[in-house]
């Protein structure tokens, strides 16, 4: 992650009076991840996540911080936002929207085997469920349209034949999006950014997962697809492990079971699930923000999934 925003334990000695944590004792940066500024919080009363947010703004943040509320109060695994003496989540800190939400125990899998896909597929039915009576509505930020105004941007950085790809690919998720099967997939707010690194285990149960700043509502198999791209399948080639997906799509399938239009969606889910984040790691290769800290993440490992799935069809749901 970057810190793309500075903060000393100085900076909250008065900030943090607001929340009832007690004094801070101690803040550290946090390297991994890239869109917002993130620390480990040390306070009199315990250990909490501090986010400043980089790209999201005080109109777009209640429903995250919302739904992480909604969902921890129906038993899914995910931060508990501290709300501040006047009951609000978001509060301003260097003139950007910041929260402070509890520290979840464990660490990602960076090599998930089958039992851990078969954790995080009943983990993420769950969440799906949990969300059907959150009340907010907003949409994926990320999704088909963002990638419509975003393709255009990144093509003047692309060769021929890569650039014919992101083209040909946008066309096809548009046709795709435009259709009846596409049309009776069942909705609802997902995470839509479900990787390995916003997964957290003690040992082989899974403890809890965070960073809901991409969520919004969608198709819940697009949630699915994303965390399969991430979760089964082989780094080096982005070749899907079938075994991993099977027991992660199983485990999802006896909590949510799948319907006939997810059926027949799961394939082309699969490529809109590779172009989001191709996408999105072109637009951030290309176009950079500064920062103190970020180690951008590689866009042609998602080319390479993209070509994967075009290729290579997934296991059919539930085989
Ligand atoms: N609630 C939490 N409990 C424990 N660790 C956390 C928590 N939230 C964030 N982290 C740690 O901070 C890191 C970065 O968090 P996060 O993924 O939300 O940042 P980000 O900038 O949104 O990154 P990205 O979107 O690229 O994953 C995580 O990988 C994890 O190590
Ligand atoms: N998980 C994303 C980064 C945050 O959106 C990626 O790996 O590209």
């Amino acid at each position: 992650m970057a810190v793309f925003t500075p903060v000393t334990l100085d900076d909250l000695s008065q900030w943090i009076k607001q929340f009832p944590l007690g004094k801070a004792v101690a803040l550290k940066g946090i390297a991994s991840g890239i869109e917002n500024s993130n620390f480990f919080l040390t306070t009199e009363r315990g250990e909490y996540v501090l986010t400043i947010f980089e790209n999201l703004d005080f109109e777009q943040l209640p429903f995250y911080v919302q739904l992480m509320r909604h969902l921890a109060d129906r038993g899914i695994p995910v931060p508990a936002p501290v709300a501040n003496d006047a009951g609000e989540l978001v509060v301003a800190l260097h003139g950007k929207p910041a929260a402070i939400v509890s520290k979840l125990d464990g660490s990602s899998q960076m090599d998930p085997q089958p039992v851990h896909c078969a954790e995080v597929g009943a983990m993420l039915a769950k969440m799906h469920l949990a969300g059907r009576d959150f009340p907010l509505h907003q949409p994926n930020l990320r999704g088909l349209d963002w990638w419509t105004e975003t393709v255009p941007k990144v093509l003047p950085y692309l060769d021929t034949g890569t650039a014919a790809l992101l083209r040909s690919e946008l066309a096809f998720q548009r046709d795709f999006a435009a259709g009846t099967t596409y049309a009776a997939l069942e909705r609802g707010p997902v995470h839509a950014d479900l990787f390995r690194n916003n997964v957290m285990f003690v040992g082989e149960r899974l403890s809890g997962c965070f960073d809901f700043y991409f969520a919004g509502w969608d198709t819940w198999l697009f949630d699915l697809a994303v965390t399969v791209n991430d979760w089964c399948i082989d780094l080096d080639t982005g070749r899907l492990d079938d075994a991993r997906v099977i027991a992660l799509t199983r485990a999802y399938h006896a909590v949510r079971p799948f319907t006939a239009a997810d059926h027949a969606a799961w394939q082309p889910m699969l490529r809109a699930a590779a172009l989001r984040f191709w996408l999105s790691r072109l637009f951030d290769f290309h176009r950079p923000r500064a920062a103190e800290m970020l180690t951008p993440h590689d866009p042609t490992h998602f080319e390479r999934v993209l070509r994967e799935r075009i290729a290579h069809g997934a296991p059919d749901l539930t085989a």
